[in-house]
């Protein structure tokens, strides 16, 4: 086990944290990954929350940080993230007219604001998408002969999406922690193996306590090899 990542809450994670020198110059290698990790990108490099040991006594995230953590299933995973800013704009946009909104103070988004967003948007780095997932597939992650096995891709939507989730979420636990409560996976083309891929992951709307969010995996070809749909409902107050 290593040691223990010490962290307090997932956003203060993702202010202060940056992607390992190994993930980066690994991943660096591959030049299709340049513009999302060049100094120009609208996204930071960040660890993958999921990967981070949790401790002896915490089992969060046992299945990523410890089962497929190894060199012959993910040797590598990082996320990318967009900048303060633009998670903010976001955030307006997918709680103006929601009930889940995170905080009081982002709900009804007036005409005055939106005109202010549209302007900080131009000046603000677009971020096409709202979480990231860089990873590389060993191996020993087969189904059929050198192909990722459908459900450890299902898996891999499934985390991206929540940490996806996790970064809206404010400090003060405005919104309760998000489920899965129906994910759709298409595969389209098989995901060989060994290889490296980009799980790319978009909040697409918000109505009350539910989330909806879509993801893609491609590699360096930029084939669109899985999509996926998946639907998040925020626990009620006051827990489950
Ligand atoms: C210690 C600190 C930790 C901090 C962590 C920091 C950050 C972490 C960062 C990153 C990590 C995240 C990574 C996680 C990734 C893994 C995620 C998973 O795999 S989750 C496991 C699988 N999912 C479950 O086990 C859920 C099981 N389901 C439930 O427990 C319940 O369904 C629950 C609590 C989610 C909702 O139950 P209700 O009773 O509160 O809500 P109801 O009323 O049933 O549904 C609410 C609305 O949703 C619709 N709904 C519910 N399920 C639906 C479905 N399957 N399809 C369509 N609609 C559905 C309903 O029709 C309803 O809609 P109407 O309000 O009436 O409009």
């Amino acid at each position: 086990m290593s040691t223990p990542h010490n962290w307090t809450t997932y956003t203060a994670f993702l202010r202060t944290s940056r992607a390992s020198e190994s993930d980066l110059k690994y991943f660096a290698l591959h030049p299709w990954l340049a513009p999302l990790l060049s100094p120009g990108s609208p996204y930071r490099s960040v660890p993958f929350f999921s990967r981070l040991e949790k401790g002896e006594n915490n089992t969060l995230d046992r299945f990523f940080n410890r089962v497929i953590n190894t060199n012959d299933t993910i040797p590598h995973a990082i996320a990318l993230v967009p900048g303060d800013e633009w998670l903010a704009l976001r955030r307006k946009e997918l709680f103006a007219s929601s009930t889940s909104s995170p905080s009081s103070s982002q709900q009804n988004v007036t005409g005055e604001e939106k005109e202010q967003a549209t302007t900080e948007q131009e000046t603000t780095q677009k971020a096409e998408y709202d979480f990231i997932l860089l990873t590389s597939l060993a191996p020993s992650l087969s189904g059929f002969t050198d192909t990722a096995h459908g459900g450890l891709l299902s898996a891999l939507f499934d985390e991206a999406m929540g940490c996806c989730t996790a970064a809206f979420r404010n400090d003060d636990d405005a919104v309760q922690e998000l489920f899965t409560v129906n994910l759709n996976v298409t595969y389209r083309r098989p995901v060989p193996l060994p290889g490296v891929y980009a799980i790319r992951v978009r909040v697409e709307k918000t109505e009350g306590r539910k989330w909806w969010l879509k993801g893609e995996l491609v590699g360096g070809d930029g084939v669109v090899r899985t999509s996926a749909e998946s639907l998040w409902v925020a626990a009620r107050k006051g827990g489950l």
